[in-house]
């Protein structure tokens, strides 16, 4: 069982050193929050939020390839946030509850809602690269969508609230280029400026997930897909006249809607399968089980 005052004698200054690792992080460079953000996803949808992401082992989560086109710079920053909070509670403070806060810390630096994060998961022993086929491909359809939330025990609604996260960050030209010159579900004006950077064949470069406003944490992405400005081929499936279609339309116009469905939905992604008691370990290296 998590709770938000789990630190609250133990370390009492492991928030507040999260949210100022992560605060300057983002002052400097706008997609540490939106990198960090993933990393919790990825993280949760994968055997639960216990840090096995972070484990860097050769045959590991990192070499499969929805963890491929994670940002680099994701992790350096949480490691040296880790660390700041090791030098004032050794020992103490799990990878997967950091991943958990700084995700949020992410949200709210850019602009975005908080939410109290529930505290206590402990770190995995082990990576778990098999079930990282959790993770729905950016090539999805609305229905597999649905099914990798349902596995989930996420509804229709957090999986369009959770899908606003788009509203920050890059993705990758080989993310999209499918999207972008086969499908027909798109702004021809907006595909048309996307290919000039972006080759048929697919590609390293990026474009912002949310062009409107790529480092704002609001609902533009909802207004994109009204007109088919979604850049992922899994994101225009939201809203492709099937039955996520009202959710969107009501994200686009109320953007309290958003943020609370957004909020709500990510306390339960952040409660899937944690380790708790005394499961797993608290990693001091959140990159590998201690030795
Ligand atoms: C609905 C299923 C989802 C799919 C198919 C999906 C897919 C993707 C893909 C393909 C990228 C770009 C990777 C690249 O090419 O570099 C991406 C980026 C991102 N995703 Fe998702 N995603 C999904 C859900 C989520 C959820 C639930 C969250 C968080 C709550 C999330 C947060 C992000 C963020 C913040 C980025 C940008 C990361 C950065 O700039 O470093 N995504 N996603
Ligand atoms: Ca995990
Ligand atoms: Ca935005």
């Amino acid at each position: 069982q998590l709770s938000s005052t789990f630190y609250d004698t133990s370390c009492p200054s492991a928030l507040s050193t999260i949210s100022s690792g992560v605060t300057a992080a983002v002052a400097q460079e706008a997609r540490v929050g939106a990198s960090l953000l993933r990393l919790h996803f990825h993280d949760c949808f994968v055997q639960g939020c216990d840090a096995s992401v972070l484990l860097n082992d050769t045959s590991g989560e990192q070499n499969q390839i929805p963890n491929q086109t994670l940002n680099p710079r994701g992790f350096d920053v949480f490691d040296s946030i880790k660390a700041q909070v090791e030098a004032v509670c050794p020992g103490i403070v799990s990878c997967a509850d950091i991943l958990a806060v700084a995700a949020r810390d992410g949200v709210v630096a850019l602009g975005g809602p908080s939410w109290t994060v529930a505290l206590g998961r402990r770190d995995s022993t082990a990576s778990f690269p098999a079930q990282t086929s959790d993770l729905p491909p950016p090539t999805s359809s609305l229905q597999q969508l649905l099914r990798a939330y349902s596995k989930k025990n996420l509804n229709q609604t957090d999986m369009v609230a959770l899908s606003g996260a788009h509203t920050i960050g890059q993705a990758q030209c080989l993310s999209f280029n499918d999207h972008i010159y086969n499908d027909t579900n798109i702004n021809p004006a907006f595909a048309m400026s996307l290919r000039t950077n972006c080759p048929a064949s697919g590609s390293s470069s990026l474009a912002p997930l949310d062009a409107m406003t790529p480092t704002a944490f609001d609902n533009a992405y909802y207004t994109n897909l009204l007109s088919q400005r979604g850049l992922l081929h899994s994101d225009q499936e939201l809203f492709n006249n099937g039955s996520a279609d009202s959710t969107v339309s009501s994200f686009a116009a109320n953007a309290a809607a958003f943020t609370s469905a957004f909020a709500t939905a990510m306390v339960k992604m952040g409660n899937l399968s944690p380790l708790t008691g005394s499961q797993g370990q608290v990693r001091i290296n959140c990159w590998r089980v201690n030795g």
